[in-house]
């Protein structure tokens, strides 16, 4: 009997021979796509601000065999963005994926916000994004295609204390689905968005005071959406916005309320902790002895401990610390 085996995409090689940018990708929701590119066979380029940061990366990728490299960037200077992009193309003849990554803002009353902060956060998360789109699309990919996706953050009901941001990632997914539209007849770019809710991420050390009260999502959770919507799975799919929130922004209460459906006690919601999780029950080996613990979480306290459960969560304990997975 002849078999014919299926042609799935998912492949360990998906993303060989492509050269990605991934700003911000020296901590928290980059760091961790940098990891999963690299792990699927792209060379990936780090970019951000502190040089330290991406070096670590960059480290621990190649220690388990990838192929990363860092830049200086701040992706809110258009030169800079030009200069980075042009230096990637010079050095490997393409730029294949953009991950827009790079972003934050600061938390502050509407009525307490002056122009000035405003203008910071605007520039920071929809310049900054504008400009390596540009830059990408000028140096390398108006003429040889590509694929971009933009993580912005959840806003579909607006973000109550950071109006400047919901504002700059509302106009992120409103310019991504034009240059879907403008950009797909030049070599079929593709651009999409990914927008995660509340995410265990380094970012948080800046919200020290939060106290976790909904089914927080992982780096890792973030980091695969960026990495589908990039692969060729997603190749019909352009121009959308992929909310990465456990449905939370849905709900009344929504991401920034209080108790919700998918409060970390109750939630029934398996998370996926990724290449973090991959490195448990490796072993020390010999050359990563020494090196930073990947597997540690960079949080403030109350999202280290939710972070602990989780992981039991995924290693067949439940979300709220007792019994078995009913998924
Ligand atoms: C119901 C309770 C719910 C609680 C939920 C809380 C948790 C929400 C979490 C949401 C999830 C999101 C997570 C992340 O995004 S992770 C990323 C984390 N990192 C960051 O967010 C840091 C990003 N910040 C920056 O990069 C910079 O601070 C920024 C670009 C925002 C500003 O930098 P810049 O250098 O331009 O700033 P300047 O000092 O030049 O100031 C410019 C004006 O902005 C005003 N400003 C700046 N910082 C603050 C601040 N912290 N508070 C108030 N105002 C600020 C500053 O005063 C300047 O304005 P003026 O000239 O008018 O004074
Ligand atoms: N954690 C969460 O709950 C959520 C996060 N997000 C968004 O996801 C993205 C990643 O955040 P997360 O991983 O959580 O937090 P991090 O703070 O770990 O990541 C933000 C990254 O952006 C880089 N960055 C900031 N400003 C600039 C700049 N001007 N130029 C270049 N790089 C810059 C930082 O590096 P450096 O300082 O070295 O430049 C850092 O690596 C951000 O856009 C964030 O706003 C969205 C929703 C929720």
């Amino acid at each position: 009997m002849s078999m014919i085996g299926y042609n799935s995409v998912f492949k360990k090689d998906l993303f060989k021979d492509q050269v990605i940018l991934v700003t911000g990708g020296g901590t928290g929701i980059g760091r961790c796509t940098a990891h999963e590119l690299a792990s699927l066979g792209a060379t990936v380029i780090i970019a951000a601000r502190k040089i330290d940061q991406l070096i670590n990366t960059a480290r621990e990728i190649e220690l388990l065999g990838g192929k990363c490299e860092t830049m200086a960037l701040n992706i809110r200077d258009p030169k800079q963005a030009v200069e980075v992009v042009q230096a990637i193309v010079a050095k490997h003849g393409k730029l294949t994926g953009l991950v827009n990554n790079a972003g934050g803002q600061f938390r502050s009353p509407a009525s307490k916000l002056s122009p000035n902060g405003f203008a910071a956060v605007v520039n920071l998360n929809l310049m900054g994004t504008f400009n390596l789109c540009k830059a990408a699309f000028d140096t390398y990919m108006g003429e040889h295609g590509g694929s971009i996706v933009n993580v912005t953050l959840d806003c579909r009901n607006g973000i109550p204390g950071m109006l400047h941001s919901g504002a700059a990632r509302a106009g992120v997914i409103n310019m991504t689905k034009t240059l879907a539209i403008e950009w797909g007849p030049f070599n079929g770019i593709r651009i999409n968005c990914v927008s995660p809710g509340m995410m265990m991420t380094s970012g948080l050390k800046t919200y020290p005071e939060h106290n976790p009260s909904s089914r927080m999502g992982t780096e890792s959770e973030a980091a695969a959406a960026v990495v589908f919507l990039l692969s060729p799975a997603a190749s019909y799919i352009t121009g959308i916005n992929l909310p990465v929130d456990g449905a939370s922004s849905l709900t009344c209460a929504g991401t920034y309320g209080t108790e919700t459906l998918f409060n970390p006690k109750t939630s029934l919601m398996k998370p996926y902790i990724g290449w973090l999780q991959q490195q448990e029950g490796g072993g020390e080996e010999e050359e990563t002895k020494g090196q930073p613990a990947v597997k540690e979480l960079d949080a403030p306290e109350p999202i280290i401990h939710l972070y602990e459960r989780y992981k039991g969560f995924v290693n067949g304990g439940s979300a709220n610390g007792g019994g078995g997975s009913k998924l």
